[in-house]
This record gives structure tokens, C-alpha cells and sequence, in this order.
């Protein structure tokens, strides 16, 4: 590289350039070969961290990344637990390792000996809330926040669930005809918003009915389908007025009585949970029960397994054999999910609502498509035949 500079000085000055551009080349290369170096020291030293954790074939640049990026991913990883019933590596890419959990003893080692830090708190930036926060002030939020997800408090909320779910039912009526299925997946999303807006913020966010409501990202999805109609129609009139709504009363002492239909629940939380990977990091080395060990480090949870649809499975004789850490959808230890009563109540509430109102079917044609991300969903929504029980 060279550059000309117009004074008397110019050779000089020409000379120094160049001299400092060399220097630059020289540092930059230096410093790539100084982290070429690092990285080959890491992966010496991360390979020989799990020589003992035998794993699924991997390339050397991806890792497994290729086979977690494909549409059957959980497929793949459901397979490897079969393989691996205990734990393995995945390797995202060629220097980043997490052991993958698939063993109840293997999850309550980790969750005991791991740090307080969640697994959003660790690969996101999304605001300031209880999930992200960490240390002393994680755990004075936690303390200060628990009081509000007490038994009592929570019955309070499931008249207003009742009233969400039913302004959703009503939408579903207009929406039903013979021959289309219904995409359900954005109406459940706007009904849990709506719920949680009026329960823990008392706040009548109308987000179900008023298409203006900021923050309804999907406007036309359901508004295209006659959501014009929803505008202004208070949360009031499509809940209360309805005569199910009288069931109420009774309902919210009965939760405990629901034992079939909890099971139900827990058993498609435990195919299909939601928070499909939990990853934890470890402050101190853990020895597994088969004498592996561990240093400090990153682990991933997985909960995901393809099993047949059982309820029974958590029926109180079979629950009892059960280990304490074989069915987390909720995580486990100080950061558990602490909102988990309050989604089972939902869930009650709105399962025993909708099935008193209509008969379900899958659509063959448009089969959800499981898409593991922060949380499980289906790519191309979920699409079920409603039928309007009399
Ligand atoms: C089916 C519904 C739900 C599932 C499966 C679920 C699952 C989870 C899981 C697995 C975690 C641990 C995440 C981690 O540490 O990496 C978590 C944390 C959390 N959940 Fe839930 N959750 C659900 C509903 C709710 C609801 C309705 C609320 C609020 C009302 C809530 C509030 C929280 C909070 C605040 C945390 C962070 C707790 C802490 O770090 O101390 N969750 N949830």
C-alpha cells in the first residue's frame, strides 16, 4: 500500500505510512494467530473434558448444529436420548459445548449443583424481568413477587381466565364452518395476554376484540375472518352474560377435583413443553452418580421425548414411583417457574370451558410442524376442525 503525500518531506512521510501499515498487517496477524491458538487449546481442552461423555457423531467446524437447524429436530434429539439415555455433547458449532441431559438424576445433579442463573438470563436481552435478572436482586424480586402467586390469590384470577376464554370461544363461533379448519394458535396467544393483563396488571387490554390494540402483531390474521366485529364488545358481555359462566362458582374450588383432565394436561406438557431446553451453568464441578464429573461450565436440560399419549402415567399410584426430577416442564430448584400454578389454573379453566362449547379434530392436511426455539410452537400454526356441541 502506498500513499503519495504532496510536500518536501513526501518521501519520508510515504516511507512512514507504509512502515505503519506493515506494523498493522504484522499486529492483526498476530493477533488471529493468537486466537487460532486459543481456540485449538480449547477445543484440546474441551474434548478432554468429555472424553468420558460419549456422543453423537459431529463435524469439526458445525458440530451438530446441522442436525438442530433441520424441521425434525426434536426428532433428532428425541433419537439421541434413546441412544444416550443418560447425557451426551451436542456441540453448537467447533468450540461451544453443552451436555445434554436426558436422565432424571443427571438433571437433579445439575439443577442442585448449578448456578442461579436462567437459561434466558444467559443467551438473552430481553428486558429486566425476573427470568433475566440474576444475584441478590433476582432473588429480592423473587421474594418480593412470590406473595402474589399464593393459592388464595390465584383463585381470585379465574373468573377473569373464564371471561378470556370465553371472549375467544365466541370468536371461534363465528369462525366455525363445515369444511375449514381453524387456526387456533393466535386466538390461545391473544387469550393468555388478555388473562395475564387483567389478573396481574388489573388492566382490560381488550387485545382479543380491539384489532388496534398495539402490540397484536398478527392484525389481519384473525380481524381478515370478521374481527371487525369484535371492536368495542366489552369482555363483560361475551363472559359474564354467558350462562357457563354460572359454573363458576363452584369451578374455582374444583380445580382439585379435575384429576383426569390435570393428567391430561401434564402428560402434553411433558410431550410438548413449552420451554423445551433449559440451560443452566454450572458454579461448581458436579459428580454425576456413575463417578463423571464436570467443571464449571454450560448444560443444557431437554425435557423433549416421543412417547405414546398416557395420562394415566401421572395417576397418583403411578406418580408415586416416579422420580422427583423425571417430569420438569417447569423446572426445578430456587428458579423454577413461578408462574406454574397460575398456567395449570389457566389451562383447567380454559380446557373445561372450550370442551363444554365444542368437539375437536385434527386437520390431516395441515399437521402442525414443531419448531423448537425459546419456546415450542408450531411453524405453520395449529389448525383443528371445530364442531359447536348443542
Ligand atoms: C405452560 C406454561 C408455562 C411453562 C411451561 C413455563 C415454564 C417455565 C420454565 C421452564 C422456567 C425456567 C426457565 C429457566 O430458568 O431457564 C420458567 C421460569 C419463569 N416463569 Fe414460567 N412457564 C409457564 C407459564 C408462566 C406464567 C403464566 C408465568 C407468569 C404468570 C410465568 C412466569 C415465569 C417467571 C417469572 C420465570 C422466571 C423465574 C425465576 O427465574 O425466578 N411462567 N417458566
Amino acid at each position: 500500500i502506498s500513499v503519495t503525500v504532496m510536500n518536501p518531506s513526501g518521501v519520508w512521510l510515504n516511507g512512514a505510512v507504509s512502515q505503519m501499515f506493515h506494523l498493522m498487517a504484522v499486529v492483526c496477524l498476530a493477533c488471529v494467530v493468537l486466537k487460532a491458538i486459543q481456540l485449538y487449546w480449547r477445543k484440546r481442552k474441551l474434548l478432554k473434558i468429555f472424553k468420558s461423555f460419549p456422543g453423537p457423531p459431529t463435524h469439526w467446524l458445525y458440530g451438530h448444529l446441522q442436525m438442530l437447524q433441520q424441521e425434525d429436530e426434536l426428532d433428532n434429539t428425541a433419537s439421541w436420548a434413546e441412544k444416550y439415555p443418560h447425557c451426551h455433547p451436542v456441540w453448537l458449532g467447533g468450540f461451544l459445548v453443552f451436555l445434554w441431559i436426558n436422565h432424571p438424576e443427571y438433571a437433579k445433579a445439575v439443577y442442585i449443583g448449578s448456578d442461579l442463573t436462567s437459561s434466558f438470563a444467559l443467551c438473552s436481552s430481553i428486558g429486566q424481568g425476573l427470568l433475566i435478572l440474576n444475584g441478590p436482586k433476582w432473588f429480592q424480586h423473587r421474594r418480593l413477587l412470590t406473595p402474589g402467586f399464593h393459592y388464595d390469590i390465584l383463585k381470585s384470577y379465574v373468573t377473569m381466565m373464564a371471561d378470556s376464554v370465553h371472549v375467544m370461544l365466541d370468536k371461534w363461533e363465528q369462525l366455525i364452518t363445515q369444511e375449514k379448519s381453524v387456526e387456533l394458535f393466535e386466538h390461545v396467544s391473544l387469550m393468555t395476554l388478555d388473562s395475564i393483563m387483567k389478573s396481574a396488571f388489573s388492566y382490560q387490554s381488550n387485545c382479543q376484540t380491539d384489532r388496534s390494540v398495539p402490540g397484536d402483531e398478527q392484525g389481519e390474521g384473525w380481524g381478515s375472518e370478521g374481527g371487525g366485529e369484535w371492536k368495542g364488545r366489552g369482555v363483560e358481555g361475551a363472559g359474564l352474560g354467558c350462562p357457563q359462566s354460572l359454573l363458576l362458582v363452584p369451578f374455582r374450588d374444583d380445580f382439585g377435583k379435575m384429576t383426569y383432565t390435570t393428567m391430561c394436561i401434564k402428560e402434553t406438557l411433558r410431550l410438548y413443553p413449552p420451554v423445551p431446553a433449559i440451560a443452566r451453568e454450572l458454579s461448581a464441578p458436579v459428580t454425576f452418580v456413575d463417578g463423571r464429573t464436570l467443571p464449571k461450565g454450560l448444560t443444557t436440560c431437554l425435557y423433549y421425548s416421543l412417547q405414546v399419549f398416557d395420562p394415566l402415567r401421572f395417576s397418583p399410584e403411578n406418580s408415586a414411583e416416579r422420580h422427583s426430577y423425571a417430569f420438569l416442564p417447569f423446572a426445578a430448584g430456587p428458579r423454577n417457574c413461578i408462574g406454574q400454578q397460575f398456567a395449570m389454573n389457566e389451562m383447567k379453566v380454559a380446557l373445561a370451558l372450550t370442551l363444554l362449547r365444542f368437539e375437536f379434530s385434527p386437520d390431516p392436511a395441515k399437521p402442525p410442524i414443531k419448531i423448537p426455539q425459546a419456546i415450542l410452537r408450531s411453524k405453520n400454526g395449529i389448525h383443528l376442525h371445530l364442531k359447536k356441541l348443542q
